[in-house]
């Protein structure tokens, strides 16, 4: 197979704030902005960002949960938009998602067992034998003993939860899985164990992740590359190391730097960059990150950046870090300062 497993083009989505009765132009919450990117097999592919960036919209997008404004989603090539009932069917056996949080996801009248088997079972009819059989093998996989089979989710710890709900994404054999924001709820010493069950199962069985998270500790330990979102649009996407290494965006670049040290306390990103999150109802004008940012230059105000591409394989939209031409007349900053200038701010 060539080409990626998963492509978007140019997604958009748009929330109409009323019905707009007798109103020539409606608001809109401007969720998700032109993003594109791809995921190719067994890769990891991170989103991250402050709360309300549009990571969630992004997945529900992906697993057509809500449809776009605008913008594509091609599975090996193929628009899912176009697919009729057949062939939806068959495409969703390929990608599955795994939750937040793993209790309100799950069934609470289902044994476990049930609920492993049930995404199976809408698509084939399983024997006793085999629905068991099957059940087994998945709570196995998990790292969960094949006797809890006749628990109830209310008789699970959140970390086999989780387990659970894992079990229940790889029941079908996915090709990719859309985890949204899957480890946020479990404590630090869980998250990790649930993080490395993940890492291993791609290793046995190539699955792809699209991995939905705020947490950057999380991002920096699983992620192949990352996506970093700001105000719906994507504003740096790089190999992980990279982006860890050497952030090129300003936003990037102050998320890194205030993400908290390994620490049992999570810390929000939310509470950690100067300034709030503008309104996605009416977003400022130009690069939606400039009256935030310490770089901004007047070009910022006036022109939304495009996504240039670098030396290293990353893409940056940032008039002054990444641009696209020369800005004429004026004083840019070198990498140097505007880092310097970065840390003052947040000092
Ligand atoms: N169904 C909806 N109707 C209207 N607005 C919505 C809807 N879903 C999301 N939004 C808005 O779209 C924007 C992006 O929301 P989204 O949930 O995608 O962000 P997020 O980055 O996942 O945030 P969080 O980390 O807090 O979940 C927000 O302003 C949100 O209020």
């Amino acid at each position: 197979m060539s080409g990626p497993l998963l492509k978007v083009e140019n997604l958009t989505k748009h929330y109409p704030l009323g019905t707009g009765f007798l109103k020539k132009t409606i608001p809109v919450i401007r969720a998700v902005e032109d993003v594109s990117f791809s995921v190719e097999a067994g890769e990891t592919f991170c989103i991250v960002g402050e709360s309300g960036c549009g990571k969630s919209t992004v997945a529900r997008l992906l697993m057509r949960l809500v449809a776009p404004t605008a913008g594509r989603v091609l599975i090996d090539g193929t628009d899912i938009a176009g697919l009729r009932q057949h062939a939806l069917r068959a495409w969703r056996r390929r990608m599955q998602m795994v939750f937040q949080d793993p209790y309100s996801s799950l069934n609470p009248r289902l044994t476990t067992g049930q609920i492993i088997t049930e995404p199976v079972e809408n698509f084939e009819r399983l024997s006793r034998r085999q629905r068991q059989a099957l059940a087994a093998d998945l709570l196995r996989k998990v790292g969960m003993s094949p006797e809890m089979i006749h628990r109830l989710p209310s008789e699970l710890s959140g970390g086999q939860r989780q387990r659970l709900g894992i079990a229940r994404a790889l029941a079908l054999e996915p090709s990719l899985i859309i985890a949204d924001e899957a480890v946020s709820a479990l404590d630090v010493s869980v998250q990790a164990q649930i993080l490395n069950l993940l890492m291993d199962l791609q290793q046995q069985m190539g699955i792809a992740f699209v991995f939905i998270s705020h947490d950057l500790r999380v991002v920096e330990h699983i992620a192949h590359r990352v996506a970093v979102m700001y105000l719906g649009r994507i504003v740096e996407l790089a190999p992980c190391e990279a982006l860890f290494a050497k952030p090129v965006h300003p936003y990037t670049e102050a998320l890194i730097a205030a993400a908290p040290v390994p620490d049992p306390t999570r810390v929000r990103l939310e509470v950690l960059v100067e300034g709030e999150v503008p309104s996605p109802i009416n977003p400022p004008s130009g690069c939606a990150f400039h009256p935030r940012c310490p770089l901004a230059v007047e070009r910022c105000r006036i022109e939304v950046p495009p996504l240039v591409p670098m030396a290293d394989g990353r893409v940056v939209a940032c008039h002054v870090r990444a641009p696209a031409t020369e800005i004429p007349g004026s004083a840019v900053r070198s990498n140097s300062s505007a880092h310097a200038t970065l840390r003052m701010i947040r000092s």
